[in-house]
């Protein structure tokens, strides 16, 4: 029997380490504590009852760039429980676009995301762990989608809205928005996923920083401190900053085909996911063998391309 527990304990363990992307003792833990896997489809149709706003998205197959849309604009795009499933809805449809490159995640009206829509917040005080449960799975699904996603920082992106920002790959900011982890300065912990994603992307240090200090950052500050990539110039109105991102992300990161752009992404994904090098490196040869000699090699190979 103690063998049997012993395989289906690792098994939970590895799928849900793959599932929630969790480093291997956080792992552990939860594995521990919770038994039962969360109902994703009964706490999805709790959280649709929290309506407000919406989650629009709009998928270019031309320059295979979405935009992903938070529109509750009159509550500064805080998010409802709704949108929290419009999102989720969202993102299963990119995980199957075969065209797909890239992905701005942006709000409406110049500002990205507010956190938790605090009508919703105080409707939902008995509902944490299952709403928390369901934007774990869909944040990692985004921060794990074949594509090179950015997230628009305009305004203001406070509380779940900077968790939000942390579950893309990388982060734009307008030069009058702000920045702020400030779950502590309203009695809590992180409820979406971003300390872990934090401490995963700029480590413990940085990261224990950010959250209990629920310092908010300048543009100039978040550049300074490396966790933003890029600040648009002061000169933009907010409606020209999303067309520049989605330029900024089409000239650097999605020039390529999607297939071979899709490919390196996932291959990124596989090798942060399984923590194992010798498994990361036979997923890597397995997706060289699936270009060495096709078409894109055979074309660049013709075209006797100078690196300049
Ligand atoms: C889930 C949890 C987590 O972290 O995991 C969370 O996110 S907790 C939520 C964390 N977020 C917050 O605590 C943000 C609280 N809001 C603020 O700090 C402030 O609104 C700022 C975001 C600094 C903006 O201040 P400013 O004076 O510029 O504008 P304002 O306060 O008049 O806001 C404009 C309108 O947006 C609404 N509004 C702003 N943030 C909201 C939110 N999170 N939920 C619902 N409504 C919100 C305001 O009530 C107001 O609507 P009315 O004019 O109709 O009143």
């Amino acid at each position: 029997m103690a063998a049997i527990s012993g395989i289906t304990s690792h098994l939970s363990f590895t799928v849900l380490r793959k599932l929630l992307s969790l480093p291997s003792m956080l792992t552990t833990h939860f594995v521990r504590s919770t038994s039962s896997q969360p109902d994703l489809q009964a706490i999805r149709d709790e959280l649709e009852k929290f309506q407000g706003g919406s989650v629009d998205l709009e998928m270019d197959d031309q320059s295979g760039i979405a935009i992903m849309m938070l529109n509750n604009p009159k509550r500064l795009n805080s998010l409802t429980g709704k949108m929290m499933v419009d999102m989720a809805n969202h993102i299963t449809a990119l995980e199957k676009w075969s065209l797909g490159k890239g992905l701005v995640l942006v709000g409406a009206s110049g500002n990205f995301c507010s956190g938790g829509d605090l009508t919703f917040v105080r409707k939902a005080l008995h509902y944490g762990e299952e709403m928390a449960a369901f934007q774990h799975d869909t944040l990692t699904r985004l921060l794990n989608l074949p594509l090179v996603s950015v997230a628009l920082l305009q305004g203001h992106t406070l509380g779940g809205g900077a968790e939000l920002s942390t579950a893309c790959d990388f982060r734009v900011m307008s030069s009058s928005a702000r920045l702020g982890f400030v779950q502590i300065k309203m009695g809590l912990t992180t409820g979406w996923g971003a300390t872990t994603r934090l401490v995963h992307l700029f480590g413990r240090q940085k990261a224990l920083g950010l959250l209990t200090s629920a310092k908010v950052f300048s543009a100039e500050e978040a550049e300074k401190e490396g966790l933003v990539d890029h600040v648009l110039s002061y000169a933009l109105q907010p409606e020209e900053e999303l067309s520049v991102c989605k330029n900024w992300l089409a000239s650097n990161y999605c020039g390529y085909d999607a297939d071979l752009t899709q490919a390196v992404k996932s291959s990124v994904v596989h090798c942060d996911l399984s923590g194992d090098l010798i498994e990361s490196l036979r997923n890597e040869r397995r997706v060289f063998g699936q270009f060495w000699g096709g078409s894109a090699q055979r074309v660049a190979l013709e075209a006797k391309i100078k690196h300049k």
